[in-house]
């Protein structure tokens, strides 16, 4: 029996420890949008680190300081840095994860409560957190300790980098990266991140890329206070109507964006390129089914995946200051504030991105001949990402494929965004990989989140088989 064949005895034994141990975790409330879930997420933090303990694995936290939230300064989580081996003759693996979650109520309309993990009779198991992140997060240190266990000498050095505000914005993690580049991430070898999902339900894939975002706040302000409409109405220039007007323009029911320019610094698609799309495991069906009805625009499989992997698109998501309760309402805003995004790709600038926005919501503002106040505002902005998948990492990450499930992964690349993976790429100088352990209907961010009891135990072996193939890649 290979060292590799008992470590994937050793985790089919310990399963129902692995699942008892993620409803643990799941329990934790580890909400990091909302201040009154703050002592949650330090919970969490404290979780992590009593297995890191346990394991013997090193570590430090690292305190980004406060942040304002719901109007008050709020103490951010910590980071958490671990290290477990400084062998200097072996390679060094940073991995990533993110212990806080989205939040979550019953009332979302989740079928059983979402901080309570519970398997179905298919093996499912759901639960606020369990694909997104924490599954993942927790194999890494399941990795070590089987390895413990069964007195197998893990073959790489792991460094660890777990943060708490992945969901709300990563607050204060690119600085700290910055500043260790040298120092903690120092003789960091290859990164693996495990935060992502697979294409489709079956087949595993490496993940090379994933779209950037700039995300904006458009603001139309006119009286002074909301006006009664039968009093007002059609005598003054409304907020919303200009809102309504303007964020028309920005895109086209077919998906289009219509602010000009945008199109112009997206990289050609090249021959090569385009092969890369070929037998990939997708079927528009199944993506119908994802989608919940047959809304989707493209008419072919390549179409869609180009839509999402490696085009821009722009999306409208909400509008603050509005009315939207039952009733009827009969009331004038004031002021209102449109939110919307557009998912960046190579080789597009947040920076150029935001001088065609602005100027283009100004032209199309003065056209109005309105007496509004227009302000567009960027709140977040990230570059694209894009690796060789092609390098020793990659190739490492698919023979461990292989090994785990018989099968070739796809090379895919994603329409979300992580942008620590870009953090760490240009500031370690090293190789990133997404290998992602949960399957494209694992639902993170939705209700009823969930992974595969199949997906986690594998998905447990996976990573160790990597840190095995890597260790002599
Ligand atoms: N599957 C990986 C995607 C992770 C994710 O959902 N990221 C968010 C990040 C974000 C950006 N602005 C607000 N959140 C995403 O929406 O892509
Ligand atoms: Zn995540
Ligand atoms: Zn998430």
């Amino acid at each position: 029996m290979t060292q590799l064949d008992s470590i994937f005895s050793h985790v089919d034994q310990n399963s129902a420890d692995y699942v008892r141990r993620l409803g643990e975790a799941v329990a934790i409330k580890s909400v990091s949008g909302d201040a009154h879930h703050r002592p949650e997420v330090v919970k969490m933090a404290n979780y992590i680190i009593s297995w890191m303990d346990k394991l013997g694995v090193s570590h430090t936290s690292h305190d980004p300081g406060f942040q304002e939230l719901d109007g008050s300064q709020v103490k951010l989580p910590p980071i958490i840095l671990g290290t477990y081996g400084t062998d200097p003759a072996k390679k060094t693996v940073l991995v990533y994860g993110h212990y806080d979650v989205q939040p979550a109520l019953k009332s979302d309309g989740w079928t059983s409560d979402p901080f309570t993990l519970v398997e179905d009779e298919q093996g499912r198991l759901f639960g606020r957190g369990s694909t997104d992140d924490k599954a993942p997060i927790l194999s890494w240190l399941w990795v070590i300790e089987a390895h413990q266990k069964l007195g197998v000498d893990l073959p790489v050095n792991i460094k660890m980098c777990f943060e708490g505000m992945e969901e709300s914005g990563s607050e204060g993690l690119d600085e700290l990266i910055v500043q260790e580049a040298k120092g903690y991430f120092k003789g960091t070898d290859y990164v693996c991140i495990s935060d992502n999902y697979w294409l489709g339900k079956t087949r595993p894939c490496l993940t090379y890329g994933l779209r950037g975002i700039a995300y904006y706040k458009l603001t139309i302000a006119g009286p002074a206070k909301d006006l009664h409409s039968g009093v007002f109405g059609g005598t003054v220039h409304e907020p919303m109507t200009d809102l309504f007007a303007i964020m028309s323009k920005l895109v086209a029911p077919d998906g289009k964006i219509l602010v000009p320019g945008i199109y112009d610094q997206v990289r050609p698609l090249t021959d090569k390129e385009r092969g890369t799309y070929n037998g990939i495991d997708f079927a528009l069906p199944d993506y119908e089914g994802a989608v919940g009805g047959k809304v989707v625009i493209q008419d072919n499989e390549h179409e869609v995946l180009m839509s999402r992997w490696r085009y821009p698109s722009l999306s409208l998501h909400g509008i603050e200051g509005a009315f939207y309760s039952a009733g009827a309402k009969t009331v004038i805003p004031a002021k209102v504030t449109g939110k919307f995004s557009i998912r960046l790709v190579p080789d597009m600038d947040p920076a150029e991105v935001h001088r065609l926005v602005s100027t283009f919501i100004a032209s199309e503002h003065a056209k109005l001949n309105s007496k509004t106040v227009c302000t567009v505002e960027p709140l977040h902005g990230a570059r694209a990402w894009l690796a060789d998948p092609e390098g020793p990492s990659y190739a490492a990450a698919s023979k461990a494929v292989q090994r785990v499930f018989g099968v070739k992964p796809d090379l895919t690349r994603e329409g979300g965004s992580i942008p620590v993976t870009l953090t760490f790429q240009e500031n370690l100088g090293v190789s990133v990989l997404l290998l992602p352990m949960g399957a494209a209907d694992d639902g993170a961010h939705s209700i009823n989140e969930k992974i595969d009891k199949k997906n986690y135990i594998e998905g447990i072996k996976l990573l160790a088989t990597y840190l095995h193939e890597v260790a002599s890649a």
